[in-house]
């Protein structure tokens, strides 16, 4: 069933640029120009593009914060600026930049205030702070005012925040910006778990691309406001042809003019003992180490998967 659904969706911004030394002019800019999207409810989705891109912008919409320009945009049924109120009851949202905490308050406190707020059944609430508690390994800090909280807890009671009245889609601009390798493990770990249980529906904007392997089957790619690729990280892969890369060290130099089918030398280094050969897709890595060991002693190998990051910084490029 589908639950996010957008159709031409646009948001232009006006805004003033020097036109010379004391002119201003107005300009229109396309911050999102015409994005089509379905996310099926329990979808994990990452949603990728470069510095201004059109990403935060396209998730204000989405929750109502920013009504489009124009295109239709409807979220668990509701269209979200109009219903914006009804909409917040079955939502969460974590901008990794912004908080919905209160600053001087104790976490514990933030969250009562919260269960108040979105009037939660008493038990409803015990039960998924329980549940974050454990999972977030909150219990250190729950007593400490937000303002004191590292970056790494406070997100941790952000997430935790966002999810006490049980929404049905999880939206998160960058949740795991500024963390160290601990807290952003910790992280991914638990929206892994929570998207796993297929309960909550899961949209992220994020520069993190290890956020995306672990967490989304699905990436949607923007640049300049419009949707480049929609589809599964191999699928990416398959488009942009990226290739496994075999690299072996040998005992005695690559003869040169050294050829094997189904793989390209990429690079040969050492002396020529180390070669690094590109395999070509569906071709398997044994006849071209065959060919190889055929060739020169061999005295080890490693096979690399193409890296998302490569793909990704191709597709930005072109
Ligand atoms: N309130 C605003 N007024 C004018 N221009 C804006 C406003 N908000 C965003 N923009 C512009 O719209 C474009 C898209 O911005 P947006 O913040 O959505 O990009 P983004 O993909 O989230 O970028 P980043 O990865 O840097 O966070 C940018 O050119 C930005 O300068």
């Amino acid at each position: 069933m589908t639950i996010i659904s957008a159709a031409g969706l646009r948001k232009d911004f006006t805004v003033r640029v020097k036109a010379g030394r004391l002119r201003r002019e107005r300009r229109t800019v396309s911050a999102v120009d015409g994005v089509d999207l379905a996310v099926e409810r329990g979808e994990m989705l990452g949603y990728i593009g470069p510095n201004g891109a059109g990403k935060s912008t396209t998730l204000k919409m989405l929750t109502g914060v920013l009504a489009p320009t124009a295109g239709e945009v409807r979220v668990c049924g509701l269209t979200p600026v109009a219903q914006r109120t009804r909409l917040a009851l079955r939502i969460g949202v974590v901008f990794g930049q912004r908080s919905q905490l209160w600053w001087d308050l104790p976490l514990r406190e933030s969250f009562g205030l919260l269960r108040h707020i979105y009037r939660v059944p008493s038990a409803d609430h015990a039960a998924r702070l329980r549940r974050c508690r454990a999972l977030l390994e909150l219990d250190a800090f729950l007593d400490t005012p937000v303002r004191q909280l590292s970056l790494g807890q406070r997100m941790r009671g952000e997430l935790t925040a966002a999810l006490l009245h049980g929404p049905e889609v999880l939206f998160l601009d960058e949740p795991t910006i500024g963390l160290d390798v601990v807290s952003k493990q910790a992280v991914r770990g638990f929206l892994a778990e929570l998207g796993a249980t297929g309960d909550v529906t899961l949209v992220l904007t994020t520069h993190d691309l290890a956020d995306i392997e672990r967490l989304c089957r699905r990436l949607v790619v923007v640049d300049h406001g419009r949707v480049v690729h929609d589809g599964t990280i191999e699928e990416l892969h398959g488009r942009y042809g990226s290739r496994r890369v075999l690299v072996a060290d040998l005992d005695a130099p690559l003869p040169a003019g050294f050829a094997v089918a189904g793989a390209t030398v990429e690079a040969v280094e050492a002396d020529g003992h180390r070669v690094q050969l590109s395999l070509d897709g569906g071709v398997g890595a044994g006849t071209v180490v065959a060919a190889l060991a055929g060739a020169a002693p061999l005295r080890d190998l490693s096979v690399r998967e193409p890296a998302i990051e490569d793909v990704v910084a191709r597709l930005y490029r072109s």
